[in-house]
């Protein structure tokens, strides 16, 4: 009862009226009645994934995966759509920020006879992150449509197998005693700009195979980090042993599909942008198609959100904030301090420590605060030999 009031609470407000003729729209000048309009949209796993999804695979046969009904605590999400919760009211409840995607639509909508008028803040982005994640939205709808999920599960058949992306840390990190090093495939960012003006991919991968490197991050969004799935595959056909990350900014279980036949081991699961029913969900869906999944938190509350997710196997504490672009790397030592460190600890979990690390002691910093693990992109990335840049990153070689 106390979520339908507050959906009602969040509305947006709109004023209606009876609309002129076509040829006469306009904007009403005088202030109208209003009223609050209550349009139940279904969270984004149901509404474009988990229910579809879960349909088409047991028409196919080709899976029994039935992540939705698996629990109480789903039901009771199902139930909360089901009585007209958002999926960002769900999303707020776990103290996510990020909404999915615009509010509202145009100011204006007509609707047979009558004209609405929305008064609300609008459609502006509050951050970055959510400005990214709304292009995201309309970006893989457009994809979708080329390629529904049938089609690419065709494509699953012919894809290069996926390779252990967790073993391969563990045992970086037992060989050298530091901390296994994901290495970034990263051309540009929105806080840093072009990073590498001549970008060759495949060049970037393999010095970062010859310099040690235990897996490879391969950014693929266009827009904001000049990256592609091109890059992503290339590095994986030119024979790049070191198991592959897609960097990605994933918000539909279709992008998980075309991850794989691209090539990817693993993929990147970001806490602030995603309810734990799509996590749990997506999750599955890694596990099915033999991918390991990188689930990034930023706070303490996204810490436990995902330390409550049963068999997360790898969780990436980014140092930075990805709404205000603030780097901290005590950030990985604040999340690993006291109980949730233990509970990390017993539950065998591989902690990576993300962004900001440049130096030999900000590698020990991390690794002392419980990382067996690193994603280094600009720090590698910028130097002229990248292999050289992890030997001066970690202070030794750690190739041999
Ligand atoms: O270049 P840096 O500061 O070493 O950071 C690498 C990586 O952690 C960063 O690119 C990153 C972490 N999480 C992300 C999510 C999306 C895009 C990028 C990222």
């Amino acid at each position: 009862m106390e979520s339908v009031m507050s959906v009602r609470a969040a509305a947006p407000r709109v004023s209606f009226r009876a609309a002129p003729s076509q040829a006469h729209r306009h904007v009403p000048k005088f202030p109208t009645s209003r009223c609050s309009i209550f349009i139940p949209r279904a969270p984004m796993a149901y509404r474009r994934g988990s229910i579809r999804a879960q349909q088409s695979e047991s028409k196919d046969g080709s899976a029994t995966l039935s992540p939705v009904n698996e629990s109480e605590g789903n039901a009771l999400k199902i139930k909360e759509w089901e009585v007209g919760n958002f999926q960002d009211e769900v999303a707020a409840s776990q103290g996510i920020r990020i909404r999915r995607r615009p509010p509202t639509g145009p100011p204006l909508h007509y609707v047979g006879p009558f004209e609405f008028r929305i008064e609300n803040e609008g459609n502006t982005p509050r951050n970055i992150l959510e400005e990214i994640i709304w292009n995201k939205d309309k970006e893989v709808a457009r994809m979708k449509e080329r390629r529904p999920v049938y089609m690419l599960k065709k494509g699953l058949e012919s894809a290069p197998p996926a390779r252990d992306f967790v073993g391969a840390l563990k045992a970086s990190n037992l060989r050298t005693g530091l901390p296994g090093l994901i290495a970034e495939v990263k051309k540009a960012s929105p806080s840093r700009g072009v990073l590498r003006e001549t970008f060759d991919p495949v060049e970037i991968a393999q010095a970062y195979e010859k310099g040690g490197a235990a897996c490879l991050s391969v950014l693929t969004d266009e827009k904001y980090f000049q990256g592609s799935f091109e890059n992503l595959e290339a590095i994986r056909n030119a024979g790049v042993k070191c198991p592959l990350l897609c960097k990605e900014f994933i918000v539909d279980a279709w992008q998980i599909y075309y991850a794989r036949i691209k090539g990817a081991d693993a993929v990147l699961l970001i806490a602030a942008v995603l309810p734990d029913l799509d996590i749990r969900y997506m999750t599955k869906i890694c596990k099915m198609l033999g991918l390991a999944t990188l689930i990034e938190v930023h706070n303490e509350r996204e810490m436990d959100r995902v330390l409550g997710i049963e068999g997360v196997e790898l969780i990436g504490i980014n140092n930075r904030d990805l709404e205000t672009f603030e780097v901290d790397i005590s950030n990985t030592k604040k999340l690993l301090e006291g109980k949730r460190g233990q509970m990390i600890r017993e539950k065998d979990i591989i902690v990576v420590g993300e962004s900001g690390l440049f130096t030999p002691d900000d590698i020990a910093y991390v690794q002392e605060s419980g990382v067996r693990a690193v994603l280094v992109g600009e720090s590698i990335v910028k130097k002229s030999d990248p292999a050289k840049g992890i030997t001066e990153l970690f202070g030794k070689d750690i190739s041999l």
